[in-house]
């Protein structure tokens, strides 16, 4: 009998024929933009909160070569999914096909996506589908990469991928990939707000240099976090947080997006401590004193015709997902 076929022989580890993963969408509760650099990037000192309004990939394995991708809308916020490119320029397929270009495995696997987080709205949504592909290929390739070489690929999908993969909450530097996690020791509220259209990130961080331009406002380069931020976050009490929160990009969000300026003088008449526009929007995050106060703005909201979602962070990043029985 071969050692192979002893029974004492210990079973090699098998990859799965598909696993599922979730990763979470991020509101920014602060973010200091720098001026522009030569690459065409922004230097940020952003505080991300990663928050359970959650995307999920299933990734299977396939017999041939080639990243394919299905995308499916889910969940309160009716997200529209018609625009999503299905094909190399997914996020997620690039996440793909990044892990095989580093490890050298073959990049055979389909990926469906469950969308729940807004498109080109602001939350990073296309971030948590490149970080939740990075961790559900790497385990069904059986690859074993470690969380610090996935955030190395990670930080190389775009500048919000390794906080996705991360979650909780955390202090991004550089272009926001240089991060480091911030305490949170009680959960923030929130309703997020959506709108129909999608807003541009790098149209909305032109528009700001437009802005600053033409007010002949120069900014120095963000360097940390404002101290005051980062003790609301901890100590998560709401009021501290809604009069300290900021976003530079909302200015410039609001020039390309005027109709937010009506979105979010309608949630704090509604009972909202306080609104922002998320990233580089169009999405509205309310904060609200407790889990309640959320639930009370966000029928208020719809009431009104708007969709609207509670949520709380912070929630943990990219996550393997138990396997469906059967
Ligand atoms: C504004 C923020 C705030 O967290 O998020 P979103 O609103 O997009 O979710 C981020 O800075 C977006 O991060 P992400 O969406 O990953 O950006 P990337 O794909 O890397 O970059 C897209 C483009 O945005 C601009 N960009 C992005 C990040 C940054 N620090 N400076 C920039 O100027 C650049 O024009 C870049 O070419
Ligand atoms: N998996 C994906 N989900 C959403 N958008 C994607 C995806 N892959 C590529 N994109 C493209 O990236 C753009 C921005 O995506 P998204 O991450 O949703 O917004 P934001 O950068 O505002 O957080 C979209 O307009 C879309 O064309």
């Amino acid at each position: 009998m071969s050692a192979a076929n002893s029974p004492s022989a210990p079973a090699p580890p098998r990859a799965p024929a598909s696993v599922r993963v979730s990763a979470p969408g991020k509101i920014n509760v602060s973010l200091l933009v720098g001026p522009p650099r030569p690459d065409g990037y922004h230097g940020v000192a952003s505080v991300y909160l990663a928050v359970s309004l959650f995307e999920e990939v299933h990734a299977t394995a396939t017999d041939t070569d080639g990243v394919t991708v299905t995308v499916q809308s889910d969940g309160a916020l009716h997200v529209p999914v018609a625009g999503i490119p299905l094909g190399p320029d997914n996020l997620a397929a690039r996440a793909a096909q990044a892990l095989a270009a580093h490890t050298g495995h073959p990049a055979a696997v389909h990926l469906h996506i469950i969308k729940r987080v807004p498109v080109a709205g602001g939350m990073g949504g296309g971030s948590a589908d490149a970080a939740a592909a990075l961790v559900a290929c790497n385990a069904l390739w059986n690859t074993g990469l470690s969380n610090e070489e996935l955030a190395g690929i990670a930080a190389g999908l775009g500048a919000d991928v390794p906080f996705s993969l991360l979650g909780g909450a955390a202090v991004g530097l550089g272009v926001g990939d240089r991060l480091a996690p911030a305490l949170s020791e009680t959960p923030l509220h929130w309703v997020l707000a959506a709108s129909d259209s999608g807003l541009s990130t790098p149209a909305v961080y032109g528009a700001l240099d437009a802005l600053r331009a033409e007010q002949q406002i120069q900014v120095p380069e963000p360097e940390a976090a404002d101290p005051s931020i980062l003790a609301a976050v901890r100590s998560g009490n709401a009021r501290d947080l809604a009069a300290v929160m900021s976003n530079d990009l909302q200015d410039a969000a609001l020039a390309l997006a005027p109709e937010l300026a009506g979105l979010l003088r309608a949630g704090e008449r509604l009972g909202a401590l306080a609104g922002m526009v998320s990233g580089s929007g169009p999405t509205i995050a309310f904060l609200t004193a407790d889990t309640d106060a959320a639930a009370e703005l966000e029928t208020a909201l719809r009431a009104e015709g708007h969709r609207a979602l509670a949520v709380l962070g912070p929630v943990p990043g990219a996550r393997l997902l138990p396997a469906v029985a059967g």
